[in-house]
């Protein structure tokens, strides 16, 4: 029998819950397991506890787990009655509904300024806050029943403790609050006067917990954690150093970076959300990033390992095409209602090795403005950590270097949104001041090459310029 300690990290989000078994000592990882989710802009989370039971009842695989935590899609609204249950399905991040709702809070608040001294972010679609707006305005019979609001993280963990009596309240955690619109990174408190503008009256709202701090115990004893924000249980189960951005390349694409302070940005390209440390984690999100590449080899009729080989033999620029990937719309910039836009196209340059080139090149830019975004905020970028599904593509990994214009390596694979909640789970069980240290290994490095990309970057900025006047 394992004499080791065992910690579980969930990680729910948009398109699957996948489950980690860490070593709670080293991080070793030594079970994962997944379910898929619903496709869809709105999911009743039942759908998430489905898959969380699916994916727990595989391989055995919480057998001996002390702790676990739950990492979550950010930003869903989960909206609760008196007696806890689901008003209407959650409405989630990259639901556009609440666009109009998002810039009417804007301008009555006074502006993007006065929402990035609030609370660190200029309200968007994908943020809770814009959401109840919505609902208050388009579902006044389901508004009128909601009694408390809790984000996706929050209600798996509930539920957790809900199949004992370890239940006590809802609890959430810094950084998934921080990606609400009501609660501040830099006062580390809600602004219900935010809620009450936003939904005409104040809910109850889920406790912050600090970072080690226990939601509960399940009715075997095991430890529940508080949880957090996918994008805050990624940047916990990496170990970053200073110098490093992460690219997260899953449903959203997503950079992002652990840091000592808040940073202000009323362009609305960086967030600042808090992480789950007790530190800040400045994100800018994409609505568009692995599903750009799936999307365009189903079009193409190939899959994704043809589509990576055409790219890879396309030449840098793909001879002068240029896919603008808002296929969902695109929170960064905020165009909600934007579709996609092939550019350049020539009888000469319509190849399929051009095609699959522009939708890599197409993505990675929309990211590239991100990581510019975190430098243009004084954030020292020195190698990219690519994590996500699209991680695993050849293409974007030997892509993306030029196009960062930054060294990227790919850690060895593995679900670092359920590692990072392993990692919490560790954490919080051993009571220690500093989180457990686990070494990061790397599957892959990528240089930056010779050949100079800055102009493919150009080409789509002055492509979004020209389509959508930004
Ligand atoms: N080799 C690959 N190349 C490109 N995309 C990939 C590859 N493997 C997986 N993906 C994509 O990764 C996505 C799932 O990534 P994941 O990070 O689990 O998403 P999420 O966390 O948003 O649910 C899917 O859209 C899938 O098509
Ligand atoms: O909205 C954000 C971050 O602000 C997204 O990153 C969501 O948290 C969804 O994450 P994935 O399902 O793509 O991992």
């Amino acid at each position: 029998m394992s004499d080791r300690t065992l910690v579980a990290g969930v990680d729910s989000s948009t398109q699957s819950t996948k489950i980690v078994v860490c070593d709670a000592e080293t991080g070793e990882v030594v079970r994962t397991t997944r379910a898929p989710h619903p496709d869809g802009t709105e999911v009743h989370p039942d759908r998430w506890w489905e898959a969380y039971t699916a994916a727990s009842q595989q391989d055995g695989v919480l057998d001996g787990v002390e702790a676990i935590a739950v990492g979550g899609q950010q930003h869903g609204m989960v909206a609760l009655d008196e007696d806890d249950e689901v008003v209407r399905d959650a409405l989630l991040w990259n639901d556009t509904r609440s666009a109009d709702a998002a810039a009417d809070l804007t301008a009555e608040l006074g502006g993007v300024g006065a929402w990035v001294d609030a609370v660190g972010l200029v309200p968007v679609a994908s943020f809770t806050v814009t959401k109840l707006r919505w609902l208050a305005e388009h579902e006044p019979e389901n508004a009128a029943r909601v009694a408390r609001v809790v984000l996706p993280h929050d209600w798996l963990t509930g539920r957790i403790l809900q199949q004992g009596n370890g239940f006590e309240r809802w609890t959430t955690d810094r950084g998934d609050a921080s990606g609400t619109g009501y609660w501040s990174a830099a006062t580390d408190g809600y602004r219900t006067d935010l809620l009450e503008r936003a939904f005409g009256r104040v809910v109850e709202l889920p406790e912050v917990l600090a970072p080690t701090a226990a939601a509960g115990r399940t009715a075997d004893g095991v430890l529940v954690a508080a949880g957090t924000g996918d994008n805050m249980g990624a940047a916990l189960g990496l170990t970053l150093e200073p110098g490093d951005v992460v690219v997260s390349l899953g449903t959203s694409g997503t950079v992002f970076t652990p840091h000592d302070k808040a940073i202000r940005d009323e362009s609305g390209a960086i967030a600042g959300f808090a992480d789950a440390t007790g530190n800040h984690l400045p994100l800018m999100c994409t609505l568009n990033a692995a599903r750009v590449l799936s999307a365009t080899a189903s079009m193409m009729g190939v899959d994704l390992a043809t589509l990576d080989r055409l790219a890879l033999e396309g030449p840098v620029g793909a001879g002068g095409l240029s896919l603008l990937p808002y296929l969902d719309g695109e929170r960064t910039p905020d165009l909600p209602h934007a579709t996609g836009t092939l550019s350049g196209l020539t009888r000469s340059n319509a190849t399929p090795e051009n095609l699959a080139r522009a939708a890599v090149e197409g993505m990675l830019c929309n990211l590239v403005a991100g990581v510019d975004a975190l430098r243009d905020n004084g954030v020292r970028v020195e190698r990219v950590l690519l994590i996500g599904g699209a991680a695993a593509s050849r293409a974007v990994r030997e892509i993306a270097p030029g196009l960062f214009r930054a060294p990227v390596v790919v850690p060895t694979p593995a679900e670092y949104v359920g590692v990072g909640a392993a990692r919490q789970a560790a954490w919080a069980l051993s009571g220690a001041s500093d989180a457990p240290s686990w070494s990061l290994t790397l599957d892959s490095e990528y240089a930056v090459p010779e050949q100079d990309c800055s102009d493919v970057v150009a080409r789509y900025g002055a492509l979004l310029h020209t389509v959508h006047g930004r």
